[in-house]
Order: C-alpha cells, then sequence, then structure tokens
C-alpha cells in the first residue's frame, strides 16, 4: 500500500456503510482515496443513493449481508485489503434486546477477525466509541481526558458494554498471522458523540420542537459538557487510519484514538441548538425546567411503560434513565494522539461542520425553511 501514485489497486470493505457513519465514510473514500479499484459496500439494508455511486470511476460492490453470519462477511471479504467494520447496532432507547445487541456487535465483530484471517485480509479499522470509557455507571465526570487518562470504565447497558468487549477483540486480534501468513493489523477508532447530516437525534429533536410550537425545553443544566465531533471528520479520520496502517503497523497496531476536532464543548442540548436555533427552534430556561429528581422519576416511568407495552408496541422515547444520565455527566476529549500518530487534522473547521449541518436540518421535510 506505499506508492500513493499508482495505479488504483485496493479493495476495501465497508460494514455498515450505509448507516449515518458509514455513508459519509464511503462517499469520502471515492473522494480521498485515489489507490481505490473497488469499493464494497456490506450492509444489512442497502441504499438507494448507492446506485448514484456506481457510475463512477471506482467500482462500487454493495453487498446486502448481516455480520452476525459468518459465512457471509467471509465471502464479502474475500480478496479484500481492508476492512473498516462500523456497523453495528447503536441502541440506548430499548429497540433491540440485549441479547440482539451482543450479537450484532460482539458476534458480529468476531466474524469481521475471524473473515480477515481466513480471507487474508491484513487491515482492520474498527469503529468503536467513547462509551467503551465512559460514562460510567457512577457518573463520574471525565473533562477534557485523552486515551491514557485514568478512568473507572464500569457498565451496565448493554450497548456500552457490547462496544467494549468488541474493541477488546479487536485490539486482541492485532498480530495475528492470517491467511498467507501476514500479521493482522487493527486499530479502534473511539468517536465522541457523533453529529451532522443524517443524524438522528439531531433529526427527533427538531420535529419535537416544532410539534411544540418551535420550543424545546432545557432539562441539562449548562453546565454539563458532552464531547461532540462532526461526522465528516470522523470519516476522514477513518481513511487516514486505513491508509496508513500499513507504513505505520509498529505504532498503530493495537492501538485506540478518541475522535475529535474544534468543535466546542458544550450540553447536549445547547450543542444541538447550535443547528437548530438558526433553524428557528428555541430553548427555553437558562436552567433545567424540572428538577432532577423529577425528571429521573419521569425516565424511570418511560422505563416501566416501556416494559409494560412491549408485549403491544416497541415504546422508546428519547428520555429513559440510561439517557439521562449520559447527558447529565461531563464527558470531553482533549487528545492530539492522532496526529502524532498518524498526522490527523480535522478536514472540516467547527464554522464548517455547523453549516453543513444547518443546511442539512433546513431541507429536511416539514421544515420551516
Ligand atoms: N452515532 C454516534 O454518535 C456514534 C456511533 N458510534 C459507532 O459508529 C458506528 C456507526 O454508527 P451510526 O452510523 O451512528 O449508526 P447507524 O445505525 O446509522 O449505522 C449502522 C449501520 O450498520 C448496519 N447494520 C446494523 N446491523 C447490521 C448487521 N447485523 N449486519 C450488517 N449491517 C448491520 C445498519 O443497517 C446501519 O446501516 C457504530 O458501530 C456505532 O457504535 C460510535 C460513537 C458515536
Ligand atoms: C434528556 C434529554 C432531554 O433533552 C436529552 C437526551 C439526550 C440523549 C438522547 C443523548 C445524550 C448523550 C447521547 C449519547 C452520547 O453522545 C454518546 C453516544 C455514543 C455512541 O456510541 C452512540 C450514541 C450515544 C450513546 C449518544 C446517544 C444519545 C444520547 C444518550
Amino acid at each position: 500500500m506505499a506508492d500513493y501514485a499508482q495505479v488504483p489497486t485496493l479493495v476495501y470493505l465497508v460494514t455498515g456503510g450505509c448507516g449515518f457513519l458509514g455513508e459519509h465514510i464511503v462517499r469520502m473514500l471515492l473522494e480521498q482515496e485515489p489507490r481505490l479499484r473497488e469499493l464494497r459496500v456490506f450492509d444489512l439494508h442497502l441504499s438507494s443513493w448507492l446506485e448514484e455511486l456506481k457510475a463512477g470511476p471506482v467500482q462500487v460492490t454493495a453487498i446486502q449481508g448481516d455480520v452476525t453470519q459468518a459465512h457471509e462477511v467471509a465471502a464479502a471479504m474475500s480478496g479484500s485489503h481492508v476492512v473498516i467494520h462500523t456497523a453495528g447496532l447503536v441502541d440506548v432507547f430499548g429497540k433491540a434486546s440485549p441479547k440482539t445487541i451482543h450479537k450484532v456487535n460482539v458476534q458480529g465483530t468476531q466474524n469481521v477477525i475471524d473473515a480477515c484471517v481466513q480471507t487474508g485480509t491484513q487491515y482492520l479499522v474498527y469503529t468503536s466509541s467513547m462509551e467503551v470509557v465512559g460514562p460510567n455507571i457512577k457518573g463520574h465526570p471525565f473533562y477534557r481526558g485523552n486515551e491514557d487518562t485514568p478512568y473507572e470504565a464500569v457498565h451496565s447497558h448493554p450497548y456500552p458494554c457490547s462496544k467494549a468487549l468488541a474493541e477488546k477483540l479487536v485490539l486482541e486480534a492485532n498480530g495475528r498471522k492470517v491467511n498467507g501468513g501476514l500479521p493482522l493489523v487493527t486499530c479502534a477508532l473511539r468517536p465522541t458523540g457523533i453529529y451532522g447530516e443524517g443524524h438522528q437525534v439531531i433529526r427527533d429533536m427538531y420535529y419535537q420542537g416544532l410539534r411544540f410550537g418551535g420550543r424545546l425545553f432545557r432539562a441539562i443544566p449548562a453546565s454539563v459538557e458532552h464531547g461532540r465531533v462532526y461526522v465528516g471528520n470522523v470519516a476522514w479520520m477513518h481513511i487516514l487510519v486505513a491508509r496508513e496502517l500499513e507504513q505505520r503497523a509498529a505504532l498503530m497496531g493495537g492501538q485506540v484514538y478518541f475522535c475529535y476536532d474544534k468543535s466546542p464543548y458544550k450540553s447536549y442540548e445547547d450543542f444541538n441548538m447550535e443547528f437548530l436555533s438558526p433553524c428557528g427552534l428555541r430553548l427555553i430556561g437558562a436552567h433545567p425546567l424540572l428538577p432532577y429528581w423529577l425528571l429521573m422519576l419521569l425516565a424511570a416511568l418511560n422505563a416501566l411503560l416501556q416494559w409494560l407495552l412491549r408485549p403491544l408496541v416497541l415504546y422508546t422515547p428519547l428520555l429513559n434513565p440510561y439517557t439521562l444520565a449520559m447527558a447529565n455527566t461531563t464527558f470531553t476529549v482533549s487528545t492530539n494522539k492522532a496526529q502524532r500518530h498518524f498526522g490527523y487534522k480535522p478536514l472540516f473547521s467547527w464554522e464548517e461542520s455547523r453549516t453543513r449541518t444547518i443546511h442539512w436540518v433546513q431541507t429536511m421535510e416539514g421544515s420551516a425553511w
């Protein structure tokens, strides 16, 4: 993978390539990776926009498949040089069972590792999450931490548990011999809360605000800070890691990197207002309108309702005890490890990331713009 100016020869596979982050990775790979000959997009649900990408110079192969099915993963990966494994079940709202979350996130990742070994695919980039670290169940703040900051990473929710287990599998697989005898080189990226075009929670908050006459009501103190990172910069980090893994295998193999950029540290709600305010929404209250104990009671009530209604209907509100605890705990990252190890600099400034996200909200269906 050394000579960047050569005839395109490389085959990449992106699992989860039709998801929020996956789509940005796929589109950016086509723009930014000149050595790409074929791009395989593997997803449970294939999106229609893939068709338009097939007209370009790189061969784009859409593969409908399930990461929990080992044979499907191995078949898709045969002959590929690099796999970016971003497929996952992102669920903190109780939509899927803990068993399903484990199966997709942990067994699915094991299947990807096994397929690397079986097919001789040497480079594996895994999309992990900040949730592998925290916030923990005790609600300890993580303030401007980096990859080496000591923190009690204890989880009980199925999603962070699954991401932590999967990340461990990926890191432990570094150095394992793949078919042909070469060592597997693996790396895990830990995005903080991703935002940008296609972000589901921003979409949900926007429609909720429209339903309440253009108002959202503050639930989280403005002093609680959350790390956020623009989806384009997260995609860019994946592409850089995939590109540099061969040359810097000794340095980068088995390493974890937080995904970061210049997005400001703010509370989850205040941060989202950076996009929703210019689209006509207002956040009511300088302080939370309800005391924390009452919000906790409502969150617990939501959890109870979810359980009671489960046989009839899937009730998955934004507010539950886990999301409330997440939103109420400071978790911010300050690091330059990615810059030191593989020369990462954000591709999009904060202003550009903000403008792109605002534009996306303004063009949403039902938008007042
Ligand atoms: N959204 C966020 O703020 C963050 C996300 N992440 C991680 O980034 C990755 C991508 O997340 P998002 O793009 O936000 O989620 P997403 O739900 O938009 O995308 C996930 C993609 O994986 C696919 N997928 C799910 N189960 C599959 C299976 N069994 N087989 C094949 N494909 C399957 C889905 O169809 C979807 O296209 C996930 O691994 C997630 O854990 C990490 C940190 C933050
Ligand atoms: C109490 C509500 C009142 O407005 C606000 C609820 C906000 C929550 C839905 C979000 C707060 C923090 C978010 C999570 C965080 O950004 C980290 C994440 C990392 C991931 O890997 C996946 C997504 C998420 C869990 C993200 C999900 C939404 C929040 C819990």
